[in-house]
């Protein structure tokens, strides 16, 4: 079955939904007091991915249901972010793969003539998914029923909302804030958005530089390496802290590098920060980067360059919210809630009624994360409890191959295991031994599992190979539901699958062969 996320994003929405007979739902139900009934049971401000997510599941337990869109329904994830991103993977992976004739070669396949593409062609594929998709999503708010209000909205009270600009004020029994999050830039970084840009305009591919410098080696950098390289530019990455991919589990990073950056026009520089970004003129000045070291400060270099991403995280947009208006001060920007998505007071109360979502509260800046914290908090304001196992939440990174995780590292996790007094145990599996990444000529790549030695049952799991972020689902699926090794190694895989990748390391971790 389609979650209603997806089937949003594939236009297969849901008007034929179930609806559940109307809930009583949070403060307005459970006051005895008599009030002025609310307009709404639940208003969203913001509706992106996690806003979105809310409202559907909030209209499927029988809620009056409205979101103040803010002029852009889908977010960042729908118009700026993982939707436009991976059309841009996949057009420039083909090229990549086209150009490839060593590999094709192998596989007894000849092109005759150069592989080139259309930039403007390969951007309009991800400006017009981008649109396709958010007006599925626009469209499955008002089959069901969900009243859009255009304007911002801003807070008068935890459960008051100013539509800005309108002269009107709606109240709710619940308010989820969703305001996501927009490009971390940093200080003595100058954009101008042609030759020092963020991903905002980097999706717009108004231009393939021929030496573009990357600020920053995270999932955005690293996507837009792989973008970029394929369609013919030079990188070269800046990167503050001491190892390339710092964030991502060390055996794994180490593999990328020498799968995704080695073999590519890519060099990089590691423990400094770009200090000082200045832009160029394109065809008349380069762009200049000055790098200091990250621990004495001292200048190190500037380069100059064609064009500069910066890549260096995301801030959470909580301008204009009020949120000075119910008391809440923010963690870096971030709105602290509990772990059933409450926001919390300056004094760490739970303010009632009011629940935040998303990038909003910074505890997992993933589209799926924050669809997920909306079905969430709705659950828990119509009275089911519900607390969201991040450790069971799945990222991937979809370079070409992809990296997938879930869990923490084995770094988090070791700690974790002395912290806990468990003993942990490591499996892993090889491409290099599966037949159908072989077919394919991808035999490059890892599954590693780490699971409790006194239970079997799986921690995390990393991945970096061929379609790595179809094949982390089954193990988000196994530490969600505490699945042993046992389990799991009698579970039959098909063949000839990459998953059998899976199978190999899950056998693995009891000393078994998968042979
Ligand atoms: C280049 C890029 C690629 C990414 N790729 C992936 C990926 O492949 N997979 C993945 O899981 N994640 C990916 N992400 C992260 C993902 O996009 C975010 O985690 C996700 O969009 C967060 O959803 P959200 O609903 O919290 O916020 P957002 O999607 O940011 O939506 C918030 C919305 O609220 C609006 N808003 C702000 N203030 C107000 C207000 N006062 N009133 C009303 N509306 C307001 C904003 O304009 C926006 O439309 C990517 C991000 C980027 C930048
Ligand atoms: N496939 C996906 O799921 C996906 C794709 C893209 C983005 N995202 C989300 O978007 C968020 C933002 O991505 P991101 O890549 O911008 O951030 P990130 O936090 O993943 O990585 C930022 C990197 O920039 C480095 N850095 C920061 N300041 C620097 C400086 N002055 N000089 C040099 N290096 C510096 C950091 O050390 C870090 O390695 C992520 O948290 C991720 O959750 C997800």
């Amino acid at each position: 079955m389609l979650s209603a996320f997806s089937a949003a994003l594939s236009g297969a929405y849901l008007p034929s939904v179930h609806l559940a007979p109307r809930a009583t739902a949070g403060r307005g139900a459970l006051s005895g007091l008599r009030m002025a009934e609310p307009d709404f049971d639940l208003v969203i401000v913001g509706c992106g991915v996690g806003g979105h997510g809310a409202a559907l599941h909030a209209v499927s337990r029988g809620l009056k249901v409205a979101v103040c869109a803010g002029e852009d329904v889908g977010g960042t994830c729908v118009n700026r972010g993982c939707v436009p991103s991976k059309a841009l993977l996949a057009a420039s992976g083909r090229v990549r793969d086209m150009q490839n004739d060593k590999h094709l070669a192998a596989m007894g396949v000849k092109l005759e003539g150069a592989v080139t593409y259309d930039r403007q062609g390969v951007a309009d594929h991800a400006n017009n998914l981008a649109s396709r998709v958010q007006g599925n999503l626009r469209g499955s708010l008002t089959a069901l029923g969900v009243t859009v209000f255009e304007e911002k909205g801003s807070l008068a009270g935890p459960t008051s909302i100013e539509l800005v600009g309108a002269g009107k004020t709606i109240e709710a029994k619940n308010v989820i804030l969703a305001t996501g999050s927009v490009p971390f830039v940093p200080p003595g970084v100058e954009t101008d958005g042609k030759t020092v840009f963020t991903s905002d305009e980097a999706l717009k591919l108004e231009w393939v530089p021929d030496w573009i410098a990357i600020i920053g080696s995270g999932y955005i950098g690293l996507e837009f390496s792989d973008v970029y390289t394929a369609l013919g530019s030079e990188v070269t990455f800046i990167e503050a802290m001491p190892k390339m991919m710092p964030f991502f589990d060390r055996q794994i990073a180490q593999l990328a590098d020498r799968i995704l950056i080695r073999p590519r026009a890519i060099d990089s520089y590691t423990n400094v920060f770009a200090s000082e970004v200045t832009p160029g003129i394109p065809g008349e000045r380069p762009a200049t980067v000055k790098m200091i070291d990250a621990n004495t400060k001292e200048h190190v270099e500037t380069i100059e360059v064609d064009a500069v991403m910066v890549c260096t995280g995301r801030k959470p947009f909580s301008e204009g919210l009020g949120l000075e208006n119910v008391n809440v001060e923010t963690n870096r920007g971030f709105v602290p809630v509990d772990d059933k998505m409450r926001a919390l007071d300056k004094d760490g109360n739970v303010i009632d009624g009011l629940w935040c979502i998303g990038d909003l509260n910074g505890k997992m800046m993933l589209a799926h994360a924050a669809s997920a914290q909306g079905i969430s908090a709705v659950e828990n304001m119509c009275g089911h409890e519900h607390v969201l196992n991040h450790d069971a939440v799945p990222a991937a990174c979809f370079t070409h191959p992809e990296i997938a995780m879930v869990g923490p590292t084995e770094e988090q996790a070791k700690e974790r295991a002395e912290k806990e007094g468990w003993e942990m145990g490591i499996a892993q599996g090889n491409f290099k031994a599966n037949s159908k990444a072989l077919a394919e000529g991808e035999g490059e790549g890892i599954a590693k599992v780490i699971f409790r030695k006194d239970t079997f049952e799986v921690v995390a799991v990393h991945i970096i190979g061929i379609h790595a972020a179809d094949l982390i689902q089954e193990c988000a699926n196994a530490i969600q539901h505490g699945t042993t090794l046992q389990e799991l190694s009698m579970t039959v895989h098909t063949h000839p699958t990459l998953c059998e990748v899976l199978d190999e390391a899950f056998k693995a971790g009891l000393g078994r062969s998968a042979h």
